[in-house]
């Protein structure tokens, strides 16, 4: 799907293999990191982004700092488990697949002893990884019935390749109904300030060769009005017990637009993304970035810069995972991944 994976492994697997996503689309630099402090500025300064990807970074990045700091030596990995977890963790607090892929190396810790805790740490982070290949492809399979040939869909913020491991989770249902055949023509949301959908949606779909094109955020309401859009498909940052979703800063306007002009409004995210023990959207932590993303500002003038907001249960038509299409309320299961 990509020339190069957004997150996976070094050559020599022993360091974090980033593709660099704030230097696309007009470069394609991939980084290898091993030290903990490296990983964090990745996954805060975007660098690897998108729920999947950044759980993912943070179990190969975990893993990778333990086994450099530590030399190998398990105990003293052990030692240095608890503070590099928290500060993982830290980096940002929305997306749960971030805390979910650390607290699953933390269990396994914990059931390891220290001659084999480098190693099973290692080989856990890499498991993640392929789980999340084969959740994607699994989000593109039961997604098809979604996408009919001809399907005029729009898009907010990056859920493709780039937000993954593998081929994405919004973007992946369009990949497999491009390469069955069907006709998809694709509205990117330009996604401010970052523009992930203008710098990354649109250029992953055109080098699929998926008709895309981009619109300011600001126009997908107007799009929608025209009876231009069939169908609303957007990733998720954590999904939680009773179904609100948090999701990119302006996923919530379009969702309103979506109900208003009742065009369905899907979100794809892995099971891995839904959050049961957090009740309701009201209970998300919300990440706020710097004033400088929106760009020049009159002096003294402040920002309002929300990463996410939340989109209420009652406006989503229908939840597209990995394990099919699924309806909330989500339970708590014990946590056997
Ligand atoms: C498949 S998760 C993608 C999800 O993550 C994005 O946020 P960010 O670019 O800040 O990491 C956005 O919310 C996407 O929907």
């Amino acid at each position: 799907m990509l020339p190069l994976p957004a997150v996976g492994w070094s050559p020599d697997t022993r360091a974090l293999r980033i593709l660099d996503q704030r230097l696309l689309p007009a470069q394609e630099v991939v980084r290898d990191l091993t030290a903990l402090a490296d990983t964090i500025d990745a996954i805060r300064t975007l660098a690897v982004r998108g729920a999947p990807a950044i759980g993912v970074a943070a179990a190969i990045g975990l893993a990778v700092a333990l086994e450099t700091e530590s030399g190998g030596n398990g105990a003293h990995a052990r030692a240095l488990l608890p503070e590099f977890s928290a500060r993982l963790i830290a980096a940002r607090p929305t997306a749960v697949n971030l805390a979910w892929a650390v607290q699953r190396l933390l269990r396994l810790a914990a059931e390891t002893p220290d001659d084999q805790l480098v190693e099973s740490l290692r080989v856990e982070a890499e498991v993640i990884r392929q789980e999340d290949l084969a959740m994607c492809a699994a989000i593109g399979r039961h997604g098809l019935t979604l996408i009919p040939d001809g399907a005029r869909v729009l898009t907010h913020c990056n859920a493709g390749a780039l937000a993954t491991a593998g081929m994405g989770t919004a973007l992946a249902p369009l990949y497999a109904a491009h390469a069955a055949g069907r006709l998809v023509t694709v509205y990117a949301d330009e996604t401010r300030p970052l523009r992930q959908g203008a710098r990354l949606t649109a250029w992953e779909l055109s080098r699929a060769g998926i008709n895309v094109t981009v619109l300011p955020d600001g126009a997908a309401a107007s799009l929608i009005a025209q009876r231009q859009v069939d169908l609303v498909i957007v990733g998720a940052d954590r999904i939680t017990a009773n179904g609100d979703v948090a999701n990119k800063v302006g996923t919530y306007g379009v969702a309103l637009a979506a109900k208003a002009h009742g065009v369905p409004f899907y979100v794809a995210a892995p099971w891995s993304t839904i959050d049961a023990a957090t009740p309701t959207g009201r209970d998300i932590v919300i990440e706020y970035r710097d004033a400088e993303e929106l760009g020049e500002l009159p002096p003294g003038v402040p920002a309002w810069n929300p990463a996410f907001d939340v989109t209420p249960r009652s406006f989503v038509t229908a939840y597209l995972t990995d394990r099919g299409m699924v309806s909330p309320p989500f339970a708590l299961l014990s946590p056997t991944v």
